[in-house]
């Protein structure tokens, strides 16, 4: 993959691309679009951009299995995790679990967890601090509603899903932390943020990482943006200063359109 300059200050930031499965996908289906899209991607440079795929549950194991004997650069992650570290909880899995699987990521707060599983910001805090004592890297999402942003209270509104999701997490692990900012009015709607939206919601996040820490660890951590990403609209979105990858949905289950996002230093901005 060819190797850009990378754009505004994005200094060392590692651009990381995922793509969320939602319900989509068994595992043999699972292990079909893994294959097409480590093929798609065989001269990429890993070293470059980190690139996952996070499958429902179900496919994390023949996922695990195939990239290990593969030895695909691709990572992956789960799209939940259990707060609770083990017991009697029918239908949860633990962090431990996932980290067995060989997991690198655990998504937290989803927009679709807090709208149809009533996740709050406690909840959301308590899955980001069992995946970061595994050693899993949280994804946590972040986003406002239509109504939010129609009425311009966006920053403050997500700020406040941040301040909530990072309660008690040390500047340490929020280093490892990714954040995704997905607005909800643009999730699987077709309707993306422009770039100069992603980059004000994104750039008040990391004014508020430095603020909540300190400049470092603003500076270190990974900020995503998310809703309706494609192969057509990546480019313009990667080059603000303060977005570090994309969250990528509908998108990703097309081999070809989500190596075409990997791939958004070589397409035309
Ligand atoms: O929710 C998303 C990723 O987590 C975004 O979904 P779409 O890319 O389908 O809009």
């Amino acid at each position: 993959m060819a190797r850009a300059t990378p754009s505004g200050a994005r200094s060392g930031r590692k651009p990381l691309m995922a793509g969320n499965w939602k319900m989509n996908n068994n595992h043999l289906e699972a292990i079909a679009l893994v294959q097409k899209m480590a093929f798609a991607l065989k001269d990429a440079d890993y070293d470059a951009v980190d690139v996952a795929v996070i499958p429902p549950f179900t496919a994390l194991r023949s996922v695990q299995t195939l990239i290990e004997a593969d030895k695909y650069g691709i990572q992956y992650g789960a799209q939940d995790v259990s707060q609770y570290g083990s017991g009697a909880y029918t239908g949860e899995i633990s962090a431990a679990m996932l980290a067995k699987l060989g997991c690198t990521y655990a998504v937290v707060g989803h927009s679709e967890r807090r709208q149809y599983h009533a996740e709050d910001d406690a909840v959301v805090n308590a899955k980001a601090r069992a995946a970061l004592a595994a050693d899993l890297t949280p994804i946590l999402c972040v986003g406002e509603g239509l109504e939010v942003r129609k009425a311009g209270g966006h920053v403050p509104h997500v700020l406040a899903q941040v301040d909530g999701g990072l309660e008690k997490i040390t500047a340490e692990q929020v280093r490892r932390t990714v954040i995704a900012y997905e607005p909800v009015w643009a999730i699987g709607t077709g309707e993306t943020a422009t770039p100069q939206d992603a980059q004000e919601v994104c750039g008040a996040i990391r004014t508020r990482l430095a603020e909540l820490y300190d400049g470092g660890v603003a500076d270190e951590a990974r900020i995503l943006y998310g809703g309706s990403v494609k192969g057509g609209n990546v480019a313009g979105i990667m080059a603000q200063a303060d977005v570090d990858g994309a969250l990528v949905g509908g998108a990703s289950l097309d081999p070809g359109e989500f190596v075409k996002i990997c791939r958004y230093r070589d397409l035309p901005g």
